[in-house]
C-alpha cells in the first residue's frame, strides 16, 4: 500500500474534527479520483484516536466494503469499523429496539421478482385507468403491447420524482385518515388527487419490490424514527460518518436529518456529478443543496488516481451539468485516453493480449459496458479468444434470467422424453408468466412441493409430483396449457426460429423479462438480450445450445485468478483500474439530447475509474454519431 500525501486541503478537513466551528456537519464535494472515501477513511482514524467510535454509512454494500478494505490496509492497527449501509443500519436498528427483525423470508428464486413487478405495475396501471374519462383507451392489464407498458414505466416513474421534499409531505397526509381531510391537505399542499393515490398504491406495492436486498429497510424506518436517536444513544454514537454522499435519496436524507436532530456530528463525502442511480425512477436528487448551507464545506481538488490529460478531459465532459469543480491532477503520470476504431467495438481481446504481453496482469483491466444487459457480445469475444474473465456486480449472461427462460424453452423445444431435474426449473420459470396471474403464494407453494433440501441445504427435486403439478395448474388457469404438459414441441416442420417466437407469445415472456428491470433503459437491454439468445437459440437448437452453455458454465467457474473484470458502470463506481477498456462505443449517447445530463455523469463516472490507460472502441458510425468525444478531446 502507497503512502498517503496530505496537503493544506486535508488539513483543513482534518483540524475541523478536532475543533469543530459552528456546523455540526462537515461536507466534501469533490470530483472522482481525489480521495474522498480514503480522506473519510483518515478522518475514522483521527477521530478513534480522539476516543470517538464513529458509525460509518453508505449508500451501497460495495461501498461499505470498499470503505471496511481500505480501513485494514491503511491502519490495519484499528479495530474494524461499525460500517452499514442505510439498510443495514435501519436493519440493525429494528432488531436491536423493536423486538423484530424486518427481513421477511425471502424466496431463493430471484426471478420471482419479475412477478412481483408486474403485480406491482398492474396496480399501478388499475390506478391509471381509474382516473381516466370514460372515452379514453384504457392500457391493457395484460398489455401486449411492450412499448405501452414502457411507455407506462417511465410514465409513473415520471409522476413519482421525490424533488419536493417527499416525506414531509406524504408524511402529513398519513395521518389523515379521513377522506374529507385527506383532500383538505391535498388542496393545501398542491398535490393532485390522482399523483397521490398513485403514490399510495405503489407505495403498497413497493413494499413487495424488494429492490435492493434486504428490503427497502431504510425507508421503514422513517415510519419509527425515534428509534434512530435511541440506537445511537445507545452505540455512544458522537460521529457519523456519509461516504458515496452523491447517492443519498431523500429517504436517506431524511434519516440523516434525524441524525442531525439527535445531536450527531456529521462529515459526508460525495461527488454531484456522480449521481447515476435510478432506483425506482427517482429523479436526480441533490443532497448536496438541501445541506450546503448547513455545513462547513470542504473539497479536494486533485486527482490522485489519473494524470493528465484526463483530469482535463473528464472536467469539460461535466462542465455543461453546471458544477464549477475542476479535477486537477496530481499523479505522477500520464493517464491519456485513446480512441480505437474497430470493425467490431465488442472484441477487447487484441487490446488484452497486448497488454498481457508487457508482463502486466489481466485483473488489472476493467471492461466496462454500458448496462449489464448488453454485455453478452463482450463476453463471447472473451471467450472466443480464450480469455479469463469474471463478472461484478452479476452474472455472466448465460446463467441470468433471460437464459434460464430459453433453458425453459429449450426444454419444451426438446424432444427428450424422460424428466429431469431441468424439467422442474423450466416449470417454475414459466408459471411465473404474468398473463396467468398464478399468486405469489400459489408459486410459493409449487416451488415447496418441487424441490425440498437435504440435511446439506442441497436441492431434492420431486420429480414424480410434476405430473400433478401440471393438472393443479390446468384448474388455475384459464389459459390451453397443451404446449406446456409434456406436449414439448413435436412438430419439426415449422422452422425453430418461428416455433420459438410463437412459444414466446403464447406464454407472453416478453412483459416477464422487461418487467424485473428496473428502469425502460434495462427492460430495453434485457429485452434485446434475450432476443439475442433466442437467435442463437434458432440458430444452434436446443441440443447444441444446452452444451454450449454448458460448456462456457465450466470454463467460467474454472478461470483461474488472473482474469480481467467486466463490470456495468453503475458497478464500478467508487472503483479503480491500472487500464480501463469501454468497449461498444454505439450503446452509449454521448450527444446532446433528452437524457444528456444522466449520459454525462455515467460516461463520467466511466472514464474516471482509470489509473493509467484508457482505451474506447468504437466503429466509423459509433465515433461518427458520439461528438462529446472530440469536444472533450478524445481523440
Ligand atoms: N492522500 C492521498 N495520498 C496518496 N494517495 C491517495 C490519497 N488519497 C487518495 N489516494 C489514492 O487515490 C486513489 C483514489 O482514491 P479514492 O478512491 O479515495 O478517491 P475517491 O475520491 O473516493 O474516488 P471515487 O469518487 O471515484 O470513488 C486511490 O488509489 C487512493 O489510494
Amino acid at each position: 500500500m502507497h503512502e498517503l500525501e496530505w496537503d493544506g486541503e486535508h488539513q483543513a478537513i482534518f483540524n475541523w474534527l478536532q475543533q469543530p466551528d459552528q456546523y455540526q456537519s462537515g461536507l466534501i464535494c469533490a470530483r472522482a479520483g481525489t480521495g474522498k472515501t480514503t480522506t473519510l477513511v483518515a478522518a475514522y482514524k483521527q477521530l478513534r484516536s480522539q476516543g470517538h467510535t464513529p458509525l460509518v454509512l453508505t449508500f451501497s454494500n460495495s461501498g461499505r466494503d470498499t470503505f471496511i478494505k481500505r480501513c485494514r490496509s491503511h491502519y490495519p492497527e484499528l479495530p474494524p469499523p461499525q460500517a452499514y449501509t442505510f439498510d443495514g443500519y435501519a436493519l440493525r436498528a429494528f432488531s436491536q429496539h423493536s423486538g423484530r427483525s424486518r427481513l421477511k423470508p425471502r424466496r431463493l428464486r430471484p426471478d420471482t421478482l419479475a412477478n412481483l413487478i408486474d403485480m406491482a405495475m398492474h396496480e399501478a396501471i388499475d390506478v391509471i385507468n381509474a382516473s381516466l374519462l370514460e372515452d379514453e383507451v384504457r392500457i391493457a392489464r395484460d398489455s401486449q403491447t411492450l412499448s405501452v407498458l414502457l411507455q407506462f414505466i417511465d410514465d409513473a416513474k415520471v409522476s413519482l420524482s421525490f424533488n419536493t421534499r417527499p416525506f414531509a409531505l406524504w408524511g402529513d397526509l398519513d395521518e389523515e385518515e379521513d377522506e374529507y381531510d385527506v383532500d383538505d391537505t391535498l388542496m393545501r399542499l398542491g398535490i393532485s388527487r390522482q399523483r397521490y393515490r398513485l403514490f399510495k398504491r405503489f407505495e403498497n406495492a413497493r413494499e413487495r419490490l424488494e429492490f435492493l436486498a434486504p428490503g427497502d429497510a431504510a425507508f421503514d424506518l422513517l415510519r419509527e424514527p425515534e428509534i434512530i436517536a435511541k440506537d445511537l444513544k445507545q452505540l455512544g454514537i458522537q460521529w457519523v460518518l456519509v461516504d458515496e454522499f452523491h447517492d443519498t435519496k431523500p429517504v436517506h436524507e431524511q434519516i440523516l436529518r434525524h441524525i442531525h436532530a439527535a445531536g450527531i456530528r456529521m462529515l459526508a463525502v460525495g461527488d454531484d456529478a456522480q449521481d447515476i442511480y435510478e432506483w425506482r425512477g427517482l429523479a436526480p436528487f441533490s443532497a448536496f443543496k438541501a445541506w450546503k448551507t448547513q455545513s462547513a464545506p470542504f473539497g479536494l481538488s486533485r486527482s490522485f488516481r489519473f494524470g493528465r490529460p484526463l483530469d482535463q478531459m473528464a472536467t469539460r465532459l461535466i462542465k455543461p451539468l453546471g458544477s464549477k469543480i475542476e479535477v486537477r491532477s496530481k499523479a505522477n503520470h500520464y493517464t491519456r485516453p485513446k480512441l480505437k476504431k474497430v470493425s467490431n467495438d465488442c472484441d477487447t481481446s487484441a487490446l488484452l493480449e497486448d497488454w498481457q504481453a508487457t508482463g502486466r496482469n489481466l485483473n488489472e483491466c476493467a471492461i466496462l459496458v454500458r448496462e449489464a444487459d448488453r454485455s453478452k457480445p463482450v463476453e463471447d469475444a472473451l471467450f472466443a479468444a480464450g480469455m479469463a474473465y469474471r463478472m461484478e456486480g452479476s452474472r455472466p449472461y448465460f446463467l441470468r434470467h433471460a437464459a434460464l427462460l430459453c433453458q425453459a424453452l429449450a426444454y419444451l423445444a426438446n424432444s427428450c422424453k424422460e424428466i429431469d431435474s431441468s424439467d422442474v426449473d423450466a416449470f417454475l420459470a414459466l408459471i411465473q408468466s404474468p398473463v396467468w396471474e398464478i399468486s405469489e403464494e400459489q408459486i410459493n407453494n409449487f416451488q415447496k412441493e418441487l424441490i425440498s433440501r437435504d440435511h446439506e441445504n442441497k436441492p431434492l427435486y420431486r420429480l414424480d409430483w410434476l405430473p400433478d403439478a401440471y393438472a393443479i395448474l390446468k384448474g388455475l388457469i384459464p389459459a390451453d396449457i397443451a404446449h406446456l404438459a409434456f406436449v414439448r414441441i413435436k412438430d419439426s416442420k415449422t422452422p425453430l426460429a418461428i416455433r420459438l417466437d410463437e412459444l414466446v407469445d403464447q406464454l407472453n415472456l416478453k412483459p416477464l423479462v422487461a418487467l424485473s428491470a428496473p428502469t425502460a433503459r434495462t427492460a430495453k437491454a434485457r429485452l434485446q438480450l434475450f432476443k439475442a439468445l433466442l437467435t442463437d437459440f434458432a440458430a444452434m437448437g436446443p441440443d447444441a445450445l444446452q452444451k454450449d452453455w454448458q460448456k462456457r458454465r465450466l470454463r467460467y467457474q474454472h478461470f483461474n485468478k488472473n482474469r480481467v473484470v467486466v463490470s456495468s458502470v453503475q458497478q464500478a463506481k467508487g472503483r479503480e483500474w491500472a487500464h480501463v477498456i469501454l468497449p461498444q462505443l454505439g450503446a452509449w449517447q454521448l450527444k446532446d439530447g433528452p437524457d444528456s445530463a444522466n449520459e454525462r455523469r455515467h460516461f463520467y463516472v466511466a472514464i474516471t475509474r482509470a489509473r493509467e490507460y484508457l482505451s474506447i472502441l468504437g466503429n466509423d458510425t459509433s465515433i461518427a454519431q458520439s461528438p462529446w468525444l472530440a469536444e472533450i478531446g478524445i481523440k
